[in-house]
């Protein structure tokens, strides 16, 4: 592998239907270690359907998922988590009447207690410690003991983004970041997702429907246009290709 690139995540000819809907159709995407990745792509056009296969949520039809180089398609997401790939959800999944604390506490769960990640266990101070330390990193350190339900949309996120993190992951999927978030508040997210990657090594794959967000933020992107790949590239590259014009233009 001398001077490229490794991928985390292989995936080789996916397709999946649900019934009679085609979602994903031969999709091959490569996602580069330590980078982050996006995905695009106008609505329905399969974007949650190969995330939810990447992370085992249900089977795929035919193809092949690899993530570091181990096939994983048919395996569910309790042994993906435990491998280190995660994912996020367009709709935050915390506890809404638990303070911040609490969710960050409870999010830790499968590393720690498997029994295969024996040595990976945590003592609760060092769980409590790097949950104060993961809240401050997203900028939640002082609402630390409001309850969750209390913060803002965007707040919640963030707060959801650590509790992924309390996790340790090697991979976290992204599904719409900034969605309903405040304009003014998505540059600090974008902020806290570059030094997520930078910073704590994490390898981010990002559905996101925010154009300015994902141009800034990814260095490939690869787009879906009716559960086929349409094109991957540079943000640059996507932007000036007239087929991923098109289906936007086509879509809106
Ligand atoms: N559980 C399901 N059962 C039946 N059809 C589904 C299911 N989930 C998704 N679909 C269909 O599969 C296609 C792809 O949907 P998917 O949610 O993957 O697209 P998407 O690109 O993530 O869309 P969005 O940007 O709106 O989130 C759509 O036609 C959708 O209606």
């Amino acid at each position: 592998m001398t001077g490229e690139t490794a991928n985390v995540i292989e995936v080789r000819g996916v397709s999946k239907s649900y019934g009679g809907v085609q979602a994903n159709t031969d999709i091959s995407i490569d996602v580069p270690d330590g980078m982050i990745t996006g995905l695009i792509g106008p609505n329905g056009s399969g974007k949650t359907t190969l995330f939810n296969s990447i992370v085992g949520y249900h089977p795929i039809d035919s193809g092949s998922i690899r993530f570091q180089g181990k096939e994983i398609s048919k395996l569910r997401v309790p042994d993906i988590a435990r491998l280190g790939m995660l994912r996020t959800f367009q709709q935050t999944r915390i506890y809404s009447k638990m303070n911040c604390m609490d969710n960050m506490q409870i999010s830790v769960s499968h590393r720690d207690t498997s029994p295969f990640a024996i040595f990976a266990l945590r003592d609760r101070g060092e769980i409590v410690e790097e949950a104060e330390r993961l809240l401050e990193f997203v900028g939640l350190y002082e609402k630390r003991f409001l309850i969750s339900g209390d913060l803002s949309f965007g707040q919640q996120k963030l707060l959801e983004f650590a509790m992924a993190l309390m996790n340790r992951p090697k991979v976290l999927l992204l599904d719409e970041p900034t969605a309903g978030i405040n304009p003014t508040l998505i540059n600090g997210l974008i902020d806290r997702l570059k030094r997520a990657n930078e910073e704590l090594g994490v390898t981010l794959f990002v559905i996101e429907h925010n154009m300015r967000v994902i141009m800034n933020l990814a260095g490939k992107i690869s787009c879906l246009a009716h559960g086929e790949l349409l094109a991957t590239g540079t943000p640059d590259e996507l932007q000036n290709d007239p087929r991923v014009v098109d289906a936007y233009l086509g879509a809106h």
